[in-house]
C-alpha cells in the first residue's frame, strides 16, 4: 500500500476541457493521492482565472519531490505551450504540446517519480493534422512509449471498478474491452485474427486479476457478424477465427462464453455472472457503456508496464472555458488509478 501515491495528470488538450476538469480535480476536499498535473502553468492559471477557481499552481522543478494534497492546491510539472490558445480553438503548433505532456507522464511512471498516469482527453485529429502520422489515441502512444506489443482498452462503469464481483443486478455496472481500437470499420475485420485475438484475451485475463482480484474472470466475447454469424450464413469470423481461439483458451482453463450475439449480449439477464465482455471493435462496445454510465466512467489501458486510466469522453470543445462540462469521469479515473497502484505495490510488496 503506497500511503498516498503520485498521480500524474496530464490536461490534455489545451483548447478543450481537459485543463478546467483537471483544475476542478485539485479543488476535491479528498484527494485519493497527490495529485500533479501535467501541463502549462499559464494555461492553468489564465483558465483558473476564466473560470473563477481558487486553486493555486505550484510550479515544481526536475526532482523535487510532490507535496501532500492539499484542497485548492496544485502542483504542477511544468511543459510550454507552443502557440497561444483559446478555448474551443484547435491549433495545429500545440499538438507537440500535448504529446510532451504525455512523454513526461510516462517517464515519471516509468522512473518510479510517478505511481499512475491519469489522462485527460486529446484531440487525436489536431495530432494527425499536425503530421504525426500513424497516431491513433493515448492507447497505442502508451503502447509504443512502454515498448509492449499489446494493449488493451478496456472502460469500465463506476460501479464494477472494485475488486469483487460486481452487481449486475439492475444496475449499470459494466467492463468493456475491445478487440480493435482505432480502426475504420472496413479494416477492423481483417484485424481480427487468432493470433491477435489470443493476444488481447490473455491480457484481459491477467490483468483483471491483477488490477480487479478476479480469480478466474468470466469473459463474454462478443461475435463480429449480427447474430453472431448466423451459422455462417451472415459471416465466418465466428466460425473460423473466434471460435477455434475461445476453445484453445477454454482448454487452458480460461472462462470463455461466446461468440455471442452483441445485441442480446448487452441485457442484464445474459450479463449475470460476466466479469466484462469483450466487444469486436469500438461502437459495438463503447455506446452501450457510454449509455450505461456516461460521466461515471472510466478507461483503463490493459498489458502496460504501468497504471494509466483515462477520462470515458473527449475534448468536448463546445464546453471548453465555460465550467459546465462534468467533472465525473475524471474524479473517477483519478480513484481508480490510486486504487490501481496501491494494488500494484501490493502484489510487489514481499
Ligand atoms: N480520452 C481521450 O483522450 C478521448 C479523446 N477523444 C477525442 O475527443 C475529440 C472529440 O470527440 P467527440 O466524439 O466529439 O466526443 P466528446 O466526448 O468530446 O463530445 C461528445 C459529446 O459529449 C459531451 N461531453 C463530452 N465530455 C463531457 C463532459 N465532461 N461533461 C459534459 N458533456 C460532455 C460534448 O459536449 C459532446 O456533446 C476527438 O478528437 C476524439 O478522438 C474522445 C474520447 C476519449
Ligand atoms: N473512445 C475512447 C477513446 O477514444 C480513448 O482513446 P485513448 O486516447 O485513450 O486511446
Amino acid at each position: 500500500m503506497i500511503p498516498s501515491p503520485v498521480l500524474a495528470v496530464t490536461s490534455g488538450e489545451p483548447a478543450g476541457v481537459g485543463p478546467e476538469l483537471t483544475l476542478q480535480l485539485a479543488l476535491d476536499e479528498r484527494l485519493p493521492g497527490r495529485v500533479v498535473a501535467v501541463g502549462d502553468p499559464r494555461l492553468l492559471s489564465e483558465r483558473a482565472a476564466l473560470l473563477d477557481l481558487d486553486v493555486t499552481l505550484i510550479e515544481l522543478q526536475p526532482g523535487e519531490p510532490v507535496p501532500e494534497a492539499r484542497s485548492g492546491v496544485l502542483p504542477v510539472w511544468p511543459v510550454a505551450l507552443r502557440a497561444p490558445c483559446r478555448p474551443g480553438e484547435l491549433a495545429v503548433a500545440n499538438a507537440g504540446y500535448v504529446l510532451e505532456t504525455l512523454d513526461v507522464a510516462i517517464e515519471a511512471c516509468l522512473g518510479g517519480r510517478a505511481d499512475a498516469m491519469v489522462t485527460a482527453p486529446l484531440h487525436k485529429g489536431v495530432i494527425l493534422d499536425a503530421g504525426h502520422a500513424g497516431f491513433r489515441g493515448h492507447t497505442e502512444y502508451l503502447r509504443d512509449a512502454c515498448g509492449v506489443d499489446e494493449v488493451v482498452m478496456m472502460l469500465a462503469t463506476d460501479s464494477a471498478l472494485h475488486a469483487g464481483e460486481p452487481d449486475w443486478r439492475g444496475s449499470a455496472a459494466l467492463r468493456v474491452a475491445l478487440a480493435t481500437t482505432h480502426l475504420p470499420l472496413r479494416q477492423v475485420a481483417d484485424a481480427i485474427t487468432e493470433a491477435s485475438l489470443e493476444r488481447i484475451l490473455r491480457i484481459v485475463n491477467a490483468d483483471l486479476t491483477r488490477w480487479f482480484g478476479l480469480v478466474t474472470p468470466r469473459i463474454a466475447v462478443c461475435g463480429l457478424n449480427p447474430h453472431a454469424g448466423e451459422g455462417g450464413h451472415l459471416g465466418h469470423e465466428e466460425i473460423e477465427v473466434i471460435e477455434p481461439c475461445l476453445e484453445r483458451l477454454r482448454q487452458e482453463g480460461m472462462a470463455l462464453d461466446g461468440p455471442l450475439p452483441a445485441d442480446t449480449l448487452f441485457t442484464p439477464r445474459h450479463l449475470a455472472g460476466i466479469d466484462a465482455v469483450l466487444a469486436m471493435y469500438h461502437d459495438q462496445g463503447l455506446p452501450v457503456l457510454k449509455y450505461a454510465g456516461f460521466g461515471r466512467a472510466a478507461n483503463i489501458t490493459l498489458g502496460l508496464p504501468i497504471v494509466r486510466t483515462s477520462v470515458d469522453h473527449g475534448t468536448a470543445l463546445d464546453l471548453a472555458g465555460r465550467g459546465i462540462a462534468d467533472t465525473g469521469s475524471l474524479r473517477v479515473a483519478t480513484a481508480l488509478a490510486a486504487e490501481m497502484a496501491n494494488r500494484g505495490s501490493a502484489a510487489t510488496t514481499p
